[in-house]
């Protein structure tokens, strides 16, 4: 029910006026406090859909009354009043916003087309009017201002009015012409607008870098909530080398005060050819703006880039209308903050607030725990979102992020939502801080983050469900147990299928149930259980290097395989014992510890020798199926091989016994000299290492003298 003045008796009514202005002053100064927070700091605490509504609200009682609105009120103003960080640049153009259409249907468009009509006096007989439609560039609107075809200062927009001088930072920017091109040089004045943004790949890799310099311990780092508010603090930024070290880029859309054309400036009569003229001068130019006739047309131009909108390379919040002839812009005006001439038609927000349910810990394939907060259903970035990333359990931590927090979730593109802060107010009392657990959630093994690492890990590879699919692979990979023919596909299948839960469970197959399997020929499932079955004489470095321990790759495996000759001599070596290998550093032996430790890992290497995988054991049998010639040599690769790779040579010269260094020096036995061979070459004459080509290295990999 609404109160008017004719059913509400007095003293209710005025109660009710009272209320009204009680609450036009808190969303004023909540409002001021979120500008504040957005312009000033660059740090919003809210995302920017519960900005526009606080906005939308007090827009609403502002109407309702008129006699209540004021000047400094945020409704009536552009931006924030801009730092005195910086020096005050006077926009001789005010920098305007635009006015924001909230209501993402088509009726938006065909709407503001009619109102443009009626304001232009239109009658329905005349033509489509016609516009410039171009995306909303999330970022933050640059003034750039050019003296005879020279970049001679940039400014923020600031309150409009007046901007902050930020030429030191923007000058970094590689999309920003220093000079421009072509008749943009002879102008006397040129003021350029367009919006400095950073793309989502850009932000996302920043962030990741951000990640790992707070892991390595760099307390005066921290990540962003999105591109916009890097982009925006990078370019208001003091140091114009944190700038440049951050991946910023341009789009120009338009102009400001520039020289009129009877004093030697351009003369333009529809927006569109500024846009031309823009990118013959050297700017960047969306290719995705567009000449629209009429309403429907930029109804359809909304569509088609709402569909795009996951894919394109940075964040738009929506789409903007312009019309094109610029006499009727003049004509058409402004109206206190907003041209009449412009539409920001917005799409589903990508950040919304929400409420953390519950955190839980997820284990990837590859073994990393990920923290992740099951939200309540919140609809952002176009879909109903439940569960969202925390990264890891420094960001956790570091945001603060508890259950029952309210959260800021941003969805853009196809990145997987995450968590980007808590938003106040924040619950009393509030949820434990978050802890990653010392053993899987999924397998039960021992978790461990190694020294200067950002990620958790299970250390259960062998064992544990989550990692099945990467361990099968690992393990059956040619450089490893070498079973031909058990690729990625079948691999989903037999562990989709409940045949194979760890790799020891790949030699329990039998024909009847790969035979079963969809797809699967008999001819091929004897071709697998014969490869199954060759791949169980195998040798101990294969073995251990087929088992996937962390840091083991396949020259580790084969020094440990040399250094202890048997497998229950690395099974039970010390973390002490471990590092006498030569290569083998802390880390790494830790690491192969730690997997011998947890039982299920065990289990597993058990019941792989009870199956009957084997090799030979013992001293100098430790790397062995075959005579290896090259034992105890060190070769050097250089220039292009005639028929092998690089990689296919240091394969047969390691199968072969043999190591392959980088660089050569008196301790190389051979170098390996190809086409265009280089400085290593040289390097071999002078020390007299022996040179041999690809022939010679095939004679020795049989064990045949060469004479090089
Ligand atoms: N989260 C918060 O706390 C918070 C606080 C304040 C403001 N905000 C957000 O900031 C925005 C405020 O609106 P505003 O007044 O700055 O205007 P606006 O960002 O909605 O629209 C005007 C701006 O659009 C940009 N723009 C992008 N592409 C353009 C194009 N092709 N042509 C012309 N202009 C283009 C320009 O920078 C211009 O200044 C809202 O989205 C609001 O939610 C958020
Ligand atoms: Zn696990």
């Amino acid at each position: 029910m609404s109160l008017t003045p004719s059913d509400a008796p007095s003293d209710l009514w005025a109660a009710a006026e009272q209320a009204d202005r009680q609450r036009m002053e808190q969303l004023r100064a909540l409002l001021r406090h979120h500008a504040w927070r957005y312009y000033v700091l660059d740090d919003p605490e809210i995302p920017d859909a519960e900005y526009d509504r606080l906005m939308q609200e007090l827009q609403a009682l502002e109407a309702r009354h008129p006699q209540w609105v004021t000047p400094d009120s945020p409704t009536q103003r552009v931006g924030a009043q801009p730092s005195a960080a910086f020096a005050p640049v006077a926009h001789r153009v005010p920098m305007l916003s635009i006015r924001t259409e909230t209501d993402t249907s088509p009726q938006a468009a065909l709407a503001f087309d009619a109102r443009i009509r009626k304001e232009l006096g239109l009658q329905p007989s005349d033509p489509p009017v016609d516009y410039v439609a171009e995306p909303k560039f999330d970022g933050l609107a640059i003034a750039l201002h050019y003296e005879r075809g020279v970049l001679v200062r940039a400014a923020t927009r600031g309150d409009g009015v007046t901007g902050e001088d930020v030429t030191h930072t923007v000058r970094t920017i590689a999309q920003v012409p220093l000079r421009l091109l072509g008749d943009g040089a002879a102008i006397p004045w040129l003021e350029v607008r367009g919006e400095v943004y950073m793309r989502r790949d850009d932000f996302e890799a920043l962030n990741e870098r951000q990640r790992q310099r707070i892991a390595a311990g760099d307390k005066g780092e921290k990540t962003f909530v999105n591109p916009r508010n890097a982009a925006a603090g990078a370019v208001r930024q003091l140091d114009p080398a944190v700038a440049a070290a951050r991946p910023l880029s341009f789009y120009a859309y338009g102009l400001g005060d520039v020289t009129p054309a009877a004093q030697g400036g351009p003369a333009f009569t529809r927006h569109w050819d500024v846009l031309q003229a823009l990118r013959t001068w050297g700017f960047a130019v969306s290719e995705l703006a567009q000449r629209c006739a009429g309403g429907q047309a930029l109804a359809e131009y909304h569509r088609r880039i709402g569909q795009m909108r996951d894919t394109l390379p940075f964040d738009i919040d929506g789409v903007v209308y312009k019309v094109d002839r610029l006499d009727w812009q003049q004509q058409l005006g402004f109206v206190t903050r907003e041209p009449r001439w412009a539409l920001a038609h917005k799409y589903p927000a990508q950040e919304q607030l929400t409420r953390v349910l519950a955190i839980e810990v997820q284990v990837g394939r590859t073994g990393k725990l990920t923290p992740v907060a099951k939200l309540e259903p919140v609809f952002v970035g176009g879909v109903t979102v439940t569960n969202a990333t925390l990264h890891n359990e420094d960001e956790v931590l570091r945001k603060d992020v508890r259950v029952g927090d309210t959260v800021i979730v941003r969805r853009a593109g196809d990145v997987i939502p995450e968590v980007v802060a808590v938003a106040p107010p924040l619950p009393e009392p509030r949820g434990e801080p978050f802890r990653m657990p010392s053993h899987c959630p999924v397998c039960g093994s021992a978790v461990v983050r190694e020294p200067g690492e950002v990620d958790h890990r299970c250390s259960g590879g062998l064992f544990c469900p989550a990692q099945r699919k990467q361990a099968i692979l690992h393990f059956a990979q040619r450089r490893a147990m070498d079973i031909e023919g058990l690729g990625d596909k079948l691999v989903d299948q037999l562990v989709e299928g409940g045949l194979v839960r760890t790799v020891a469970d790949l030699y329990r197959l039998g024909l009847r149930q790969l035979a079963e399997l969809p797809r699967m020929a008999d001819k091929s499932a004897n071709n697998l259980l014969a490869a199954i079955e060759r791949s169980k004489t195998t040798t101990l470095a294969r073995f251990v290097f087929a088992l996937g321990i962390r840091h083991v790759g396949e020259s580790t495996a084969r020094d440990l395989a040399r250094h202890f000759g048997r497998l229950d001599a690395i099974m039970d070596a010390s973390v002490e014992q471990l590092q006498q290998v030569p290569d083998v550093g802390p880390v790494v032996a830790a690491s192969v510890r730690t997997f011998f430790d947890q039982p299920h890992n065990r289990e597993v290497v058990e019941q792989l020798r009870a199956c009957g995988v084997h090799w030979p054991e013992g001293e100098g049998a430790a790397t062995s199926d075959a005579a290896q010639p090259l034992a105890g040599k060190t070769l050097v690769l250089t220039g292009t091989l005639p028929t092998l790779t690089r990689d296919e040579a240091k394969t047969l010269i390691e199968a072969a016994g043999g190591k392959v260094a980088g660089s050569v020096s008196r301790k190389t036995d051979y170098v390996v000299a190809g086409e265009a061979a280089g400085s290593k070459l040289d390097k071999a004459r002078e020390l007299g290492v022996p040179v041999v080509d690809e022939a010679g290295l095939r004679a020795l990999l049989v064990g045949q003298a060469v004479s090089p």
